[in-house]
């Protein structure tokens, strides 16, 4: 069984009393940062010279300095910089001021599992990790509401790693939610596999491939559009709300029989087999090492494919109909 804790059993008082860095103002790094400084943590933000982030975080009303400056003056140092910059913003800013009994914080266990960052062993080493983007993160907090977390310790020479982590959570709204306690070996492994097989790419490419097959046939993009992209997130959020069963009871007895029957014809044992093939590449480490020699090598298979991606005509017809629903398109957080 796994640890789930709540908002009464995180103390808010210890991440309070201590000084917060955080690396990065992207998706995450500037959903924490909002949030801690929120919940009364003193909170400054790490960012290189000439960063397209600083505008926007000082215009938030956010302390910015260096990444040294913030790794020097914080006790927590939490790391929200993309995956693949981390190992040189540690080697470069935050190692040389990792002094004993202070705490290094990551939002995905990438770097300390993967073997590309190694703490010193008198260091806290932690991880809270939203279960979901960064602007939704902001975004749930500023209504009350929470996305859950998993923490994580690696290291606790203090013996207060885990009261702090949960304090954290507790600070950007996670324990609301609720924080389930995990080690960084199985968020890094689930975080990836989900990203991938499910969550982005699976999901993304059943949207695609459903668009392609209606409009290769004939029909409206429109209609094609409604159908596999826009039509997802209503039937998501029943399952959001009360699981598949909620779902499969909302939509009509036609729907829920071509549910049972098509959806593992389509979804079927090859596609189970692929799964656990990149579960697989994950897990030995395959996955890590062509994305760190990708983004060595300036990304360029990425790249290509990020632009077969945006020229899809799926996005060009969702444009045209999502401008049309206001409340649709719209930014995804006041700060964003
Ligand atoms: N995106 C998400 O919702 C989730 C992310 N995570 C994890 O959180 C971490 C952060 O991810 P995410 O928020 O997507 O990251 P982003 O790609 O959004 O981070 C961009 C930010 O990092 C800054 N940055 C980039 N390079 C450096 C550097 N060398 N020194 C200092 N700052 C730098 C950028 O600054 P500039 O503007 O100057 O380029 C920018 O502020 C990752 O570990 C990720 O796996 C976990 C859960 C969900
Ligand atoms: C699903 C993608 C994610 O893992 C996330 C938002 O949780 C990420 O890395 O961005
Ligand atoms: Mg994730
Ligand atoms: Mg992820």
């Amino acid at each position: 069984m796994v640890e789930i804790f709540y908002d009464d059993d995180a103390d808010l008082s210890v991440i309070q009393g201590r000084k917060v860095a955080v690396i990065g103002y992207g998706s995450q790094g500037h959903a924490h940062a909002l949030s801690l400084r929120d919940s009364g943590v003193d909170v400054r933000v790490g960012l290189k010279e000439g960063s397209k982030s600083r505008a926007k975080a000082e215009e938030q009303g956010l302390r910015v300095v260096t990444p040294a400056e913030a790794a020097a003056e914080a006790d927590v140092i939490m790391i929200l910089a993309p995956d693949t910059a981390q190992r040189f913003i540690y080697a470069e800013s935050i190692a040389p001021n990792l002094t004993a009994g202070k705490a290094l914080f990551f939002g995905h266990g990438f770097n300390i599992r993967y073997g590309l960052i190694t703490p010193p062993a008198d260091v806290d080493v932690a991880m809270v990790a939203p279960k979901g983007p960064g602007h939704l993160v902001r975004r749930q907090y500023v209504d009350g509401k929470g996305v859950p977390c998993l923490i994580a310790i690696e290291q606790d020479p203090t013996g207060g790693a885990q009261a702090l982590a949960l304090s954290y959570a507790k600070a950007i709204g996670g324990s609301r939610a609720g924080v389930i306690k995990t080690t960084f070996k199985e968020e890094t492994e689930t975080d990836l596999f989900g990203e991938q097989a499910v969550l982005c790419g699976g999901a993304s490419a059943l949207v695609q491939t459903g668009f392609e097959v209606l409009t290769e046939a004939g029909y409206a993009p429109e209609v094609a559009y409604f159908e596999c992209l826009h039509e997802l997130k209503l039937i998501v959020d029943l399952m959001y709300e009360g699981g598949i069963a909620r779902m499969r009871y909302s939509v009509s007895d036609t729907a829920e029989y071509g549910d049972v029957t098509r959806g593992p014809r389509v979804v079927d044992a090859r596609v189970k087999e692929e799964m656990k093939r990149i579960l697989g590449e994950i897990q030995n480490g395959e996955f890590a090492r062509e994305w760190v020699a990708e983004d060595d090598n300036g990304r360029p298979n990425f790249t290509k494919l990020q632009e077969q991606g945006a020229v899809h005509p799926i996005e060009e017809t969702g444009a045209k109909l999502r401008a049309m629903m206001s409340w649709v398109d719209r930014p995804i957080t006041e700060t964003a």
